[in-house]
C-alpha cells in the first residue's frame, strides 16, 4: 500500500464517501460542472479524462508539457476538492479510444505531473508487470491507487467476483473495485456478498458496485457490506458516468429517511 494512504472519507452526514464525476469535455466546460460540485458537496469528484484528452495522443512528445498546462489550469478550477484522476477505456465502459500503449503513456504522465489530485484509478487490463509498474509509480508520486475492474459480461455469480477481488487483491492496489453490469435484484445480492465475503478475506479497501437500474441498492447500502465508496450522478441534467447511478440528492433523501 502507499506510503501515505489516502482513505475515502464520508463527508456531512453520509455514511459512506459519496464520488460524483465531472466530464467535461473543454476547459470552457468547467465553470458549470464546478458549480455542481459546489451545490453537491461530494466527498470526492472524479475527473473523467476520457472525455477531456480525446484529440490529445499521449504518445505524442508535447503531451506531458500539455498536460502540464492543462492539468495546471483545471487544477485551479478544481482546488480543495479531493481529485481522483480516472481515463476509463471503452473497453472498460468508458469513452476512452486509447490503445495500451497510450495507455501506459497517460498514465506514466499522471504519475509525473499528478497536479493536485489525490487517487489514480489504474484498470486492471494491463499485464501485470505494467500494472504493478504503474502501481509503484503511482505510490512513489503520492498518488492513492484503485484498481478497477468492470464486469458487462455473463460471467458472474458470489464465487465468479470473489475471484476477481482476490486477482486485484493479489496486486499492492490500495482499493480494489469491481463494477459489474446486473440486470436483476439477485446479481445485485450476489455482488453485495461477494464484496462482504471480499472484506472479510482480503482485509482491503474496497469500491464495489452494481451497475444498471436493477443494481441501485447496492450504490445506497453496499457501504454495510465493506464497499468504501459510492457514486452518484450531479443531477438530473447531467447524464451520471455508468448506468443506474442515482442523483447525490435522491443518495441523500434516502440515507436521511432510513
Ligand atoms: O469506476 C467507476 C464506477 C462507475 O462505473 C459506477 O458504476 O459508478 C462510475 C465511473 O465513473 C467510475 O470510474
Amino acid at each position: 500500500m502507499a506510503v501515505n494512504m489516502h482513505y475515502f472519507k464520508p463527508v456531512l452526514t453520509d455514511p459512506v464517501a459519496l464520488a460524483v464525476s465531472i466530464m467535461p469535455t473543454s476547459r470552457h466546460a468547467f465553470p458549470q460542472w464546478i458549480a455542481l460540485v459546489e451545490s453537491a458537496q461530494p466527498a470526492v469528484v472524479e475527473w473523467r479524462l476520457d472525455y477531456f484528452l480525446e484529440d490529445l495522443d499521449p504518445l505524442a512528445p508535447s503531451f506531458p508539457m500539455t498536460w502540464q498546462y492543462i492539468g495546471h489550469e483545471a487544477m485551479t478550477y478544481l482546488a480543495g476538492w479531493p481529485i481522483l484522476l480516472t481515463y476509463r477505456t471503452q473497453a472498460q465502459g468508458g469513452r476512452g479510444s486509447y490503445n495500451q500503449k497510450q495507455y501506459l503513456a497517460l498514465m506514466k504522465v499522471l504519475c509525473r505531473y499528478p497536479g493536485g489530485a489525490t487517487w489514480l484509478d489504474l484498470e486492471a487490463t494491463l499485464p501485470v508487470s505494467y500494472g504493478d509498474a504503474l502501481l509503484s509509480l503511482a505510490h512513489q508520486a503520492g498518488l492513492t491507487t484503485m484498481l478497477s475492474w468492470h464486469s458487462f459480461g455473463p460471467a458472474s455469480g458470489v464465487k465468479a467476483w470473489l475471484d476477481q477481488l482476490r486477482v486485484l487483491g493479489a496486486t499492492k492496489a490500495d482499493y480494489l473495485k469491481l463494477a459489474v453490469l446486473v440486470d436483476n435484484h439477485a446479481q445485485t445480492q450476489e455482488l453485495l456478498l461477494a464484496t462482504q465475503r471480499a472484506k472479510e478475506e482480503l482485509r482491503r479497501p474496497l469500491v464495489t458496485m452494481a451497475m444498471g437500474p436493477a443494481g441501485q441498492v447496492s450504490r445506497l447500502n453496499g457501504y454495510r457490506y465493506g464497499s468504501d465508496l459510492t457514486f452518484a450522478a450531479l443531477n438530473p441534467q447531467t447524464t451520471g458516468s455508468a448506468p443506474g447511478q442515482l442523483t447525490v440528492s435522491a443518495m441523500r433523501a434516502y440515507w436521511q429517511g432510513q
